[in-house]
Formats: structure tokens, sequence, C-alpha cells
């Protein structure tokens, strides 16, 4: 198996290009099944979730092609049915997607339910409700779910809770859907609005992306045409942060900037000074972290995908921090790793209380989602000595080589080939603090 071994890292310096987002890129990838003609798509990073994407298109009859250069080109003229593979399907969070793009055409979808990060509870009443709203049907089994419709019809929609997903879901339900549809309460995030502007861009009739107000007229078809995938912001986020931790200057390029407003506010309490510019962002360390308060939320908030990664920094800011968790309560599963580090963590429910500045020591961790990997990787760097970190496949489902970014920059990082057996002796054995 894998793992990531990294050592005490010096200052950091150079820059990062930042690959395409994969939240957006899985919502685009989906949405071309609305299409009656090909797609080509630039930016769509070469990650695990985008992998079993194109495996599933392969299997539905829509022909994907990476191009040499990088580009994806889908043709959804070919598609054949609806009847997507359980497994695959729940292997990664976003298959839902293919909900709401095939629903009109087919009237039926076969799909298993959605996997990606646990964080205990990821509900998706509210993609129901959408759905239903406009005429779905759905049936749930053991292992999967199948959604119905003769008809899908416009409807006036007001969400419980602010929700990317079901966002995105019941707007690709719409766009060719009879009549319209109104999202009240829609997220904000740039990932619907990235979908939205490649869906008016093949004709559908969406207004109001990136409010809490989206409408959508529906249209009778849609053409296809070429799209870039906006920059990863969540990415750009923790090498901004990895600045912060091992010092030096970290620049993100190929990014907007407007994207991570609310992750450059807090950094810059914490103490990083940035230089802003059209399409790049350089974090520089002052040497000098404050601790501070954050709780997460949605679009334009503090994202939740970046409370991992600004957990690790806050680690080793002096003094007390706290760190509420609202959007889920549970996704905590990176507290007790950075513990067996020396870190200095107290959970009480959906809050971190964090006594900072503490020395921090390499050991063996495990990364069981995305973002606990990040934050893994971004702790190892301040840790004295050795961590090594399990679960890589996890970070896989959302970068396309960390390892050679960090390392780009001057981290000692690199992956590295173990006994299975050997690393989960380790995980057990490591040097737990109380
Ligand atoms: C593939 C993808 O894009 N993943 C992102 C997406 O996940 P995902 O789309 O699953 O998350 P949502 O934005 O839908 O969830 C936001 C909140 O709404 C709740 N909720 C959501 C749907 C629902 O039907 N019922 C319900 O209660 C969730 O439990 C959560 O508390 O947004 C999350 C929140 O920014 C990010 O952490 C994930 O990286
Ligand atoms: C939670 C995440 O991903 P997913 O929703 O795909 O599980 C994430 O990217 O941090």
């Amino acid at each position: 198996m894998n793992i990531i071994r990294l050592e005490r890292t010096g200052p950091l310096n150079g820059s990062v290009k930042i690959q395409g987002s994969k939240n957006s890129s899985l919502a685009l990838m989906a949405a071309c099944c609305l299409s009656d003609s090909p797609v080509t798509l630039s930016g769509i990073p070469d990650i695990y979730d985008i992998r079993v994407i194109c495996d599933i298109a392969d299997d539905i009859g829509m022909k994907t092609v990476r191009h040499p250069n990088g580009d994806i080109t889908l043709d959804p003229r070919s598609i054949r049915h609806a009847d997507i593979d359980k497994e695959k399907a729940s292997s990664y969070r976003a298959s839902y997607y293919f909900v709401g793009a095939l629903l009109a055409k087919f009237g039926k979808v076969s799909i298993g339910f959605p996997g990606g990060d646990n964080f205990v509870s990821r509900p998706i009443d509210q993609h129901i409700k959408g759905l239903k709203a406009m005429g779905a049907r759905f049936e749930f089994h053991e292992d999967h779910y199948t959604v119905e419709a003769t008809k899908l019809t416009g409807a006036d929609i007001y969400f419980d809770m602010i929700t990317s997903g079901a966002t995105i879901n019941c707007m690709l339900a719409a766009v060719l859907a009879e009549g319209r549809t109104v999202l009240r309460g829609a997220a904000k995030d740039p990932e619907v609005v990235d979908t939205a502007i490649m869906l008016n861009e093949f004709g559908a009739n969406i207004s109001g992306a990136g409010t809490d107000t989206i409408r959508i007229e529906g249209v009778r078809s849609l053409g296809g045409g070429h799209h870039t995938v906006i920059p990863d912001r969540l990415i750009a986020g923790a090498f901004l942060m990895s600045a912060g931790i091992a010092g030096g200057s970290v620049t993100v390029t190929d990014v907007i900037p407007d994207h991570l407003g609310s992750c450059i506010a807090k950094l810059t309490e914490i103490g990083l000074q940035f230089e802003l510019r059209d399409q790049s962002i350089t974090a520089h360390s002052t040497g000098k972290l404050k601790a501070t308060r954050v709780r997460t939320s949605m679009y334009p908030g503090f994202a939740t995908d970046l409370q991992q990664p600004l957990t690790a920094l806050l680690v080793t800011a002096p003094g007390k921090s706290i760190v509420t968790e609202k959007i889920y309560p549970k996704r905590f599963q990176h507290v007790p790793q950075l513990r067996r580090m020396g870190a200095d963590i107290e959970l009480r429910g959906s809050t971190a209380f964090i006594r900072g500045g503490q020395p921090l020591a390499g050991n063996w961790v495990h990364a069981a989602d995305i973002r606990a990997g990040t934050c893994l990787m971004l702790a190892g760097m301040a840790a004295e000595g050795t961590t090594c970190i399990t679960g890589v496949e996890h970070i896989e489902r959302g970068y396309e080589d960390a390892i050679g970014a960090f390392r780009s920059l001057g981290a000692n990082i690199s992956l590295e080939q173990v006994d299975a057996a050997h690393a989960e002796e380790k995980l057990r054995i490591g040097s737990v603090q109380p």
C-alpha cells in the first residue's frame, strides 16, 4: 500500500498552478448528459472521482475521450440507458447528479446511494424533496434507489437549508423540465455558478445563479460546445495555509481570488500577509501566528472543506483557538490523528478547542477523508521527525498530485510503498498522546 512520508519542512517558496475544481467538474461531467451534441471540457482534473465518472459514462454509452492537452470530450448522443452501476455510484459523492441530468431524457434512473467522505450524516432529503416537487417518484432498495418521472414540471422549491448538491441537482433536472422552476434558499457557491454558466452556454435559460434565488425556464433541448472548469478554491486555500505552517511564501496561480475571500480574511487574522493579483495569490509568512475563532458556513462563508487544514495551522498558532463546524458537525476525524502528533485539542460537540503552539512530533497517522489528508500533510511539515500518512486513496479522490506540488515548494514529502500489515501495526502502536 502507499503512504505519504514527510519530514519537518523549512520555509516553502515557489508557486503552484491550481487544478480545476473537483466539485465543479463532478457536476459539469454529469450535466453533459443533458446536451444533444458533444461537449469539450477544459481543466477537468485527473483524479479518482473523475475516472469513476468516465467509467460510468462508458457504461451508459456516453463516449469520453481525454485528449493529450488534458481536455475531455463527452458525446451524450450515444447514451443508451440510465441504469448506473451501483458500486461505481457509491464510490464517490456526487453520483446523484446523474439523476438530475438523466431523468428528463430517460424517465427513470437507477443508481447506488452516494458515497464520498464519511461525515456520519450526509442526508439527501433536499434532493428528494426538490425532484419530487417536479414530479419525480423515488423507490429505495437496499443498495440502490430508483427515480422515475413520466414528465418533469417546473416547481417552486424552498430548500430547508443551503445545499450546493441539491441546488445543482434540481437545477439540472429543471433545465429540460416543462415550465419555470424557482429554487429559493439556493447555494451561492462558485460551483453552482460554473454549472449554470456552462448550461446557459449550451442553450439553457437559468438566471440568478450566485444569488439565493435561481430561476430556470425549461427548454426543449441543449446543444454542446466548450467550457473551462473553474479552479479549485479549496486546494488553493490549503496551499496558502502551508505558508503559515512551514514559513516562506507560496503563490497559487490560475485561481479566482474572489472565490477565496473568507479564507484570505481568516488567514490574515491569523497573521499571514497576502498579495492579490488578477489570477494569482501569494501568501507570505510573517513568522508570527495568532489564535483565532472560526465557524464554517456555506459560501461565501468559511468553507467546511478548509476547516481541517485550518485546524492544522491553528495547532501551530500559540494561544486558544476555537473551531466550530456548522456544516458537518462530526467532521473531526483528523482530530485524534493530530493528537497522536502531540496536538492539544479538546472536542465538545461540533467545536474543537485548540491550545496551539505545543510542539508536534511525527507519528503514523491515518487520513480518513480528503481534507483530513490535507490537514495531516500540513501538520507533518511542522512536526519534529517523520510523519507517515495512510489513507492516501482518499487524498487521491481530490488531488491530482499533492506530493509533486508540495515538493516543488520545498517540502520534504514522498510517496512510498509499504507492507499493509506493517502500516496497520504502526498505526496501532504509535505513540498516542493523552
Ligand atoms: C461533491 C461536492 O460538491 N462536495 C461538496 C458538497 O457536498 P454536498 O453537496 O454533499 O453538500 P451540501 O452542500 O449539499 O451540504 C450542505 C449541508 O446541507 C445538508 N444537506 C444537504 C443535502 C440534503 O439533501 N440535506 C441536507 O441536510 C448537509 O448535511 C450539509 O450540512 O458541499 C459540501 C459543503 O460545502 C462540501 O463539503 C463538499 O466538498
Ligand atoms: C467532502 C468532500 O468531498 P465529497 O463531497 O466528494 O465527499 C471534499 O471535497 O472535501
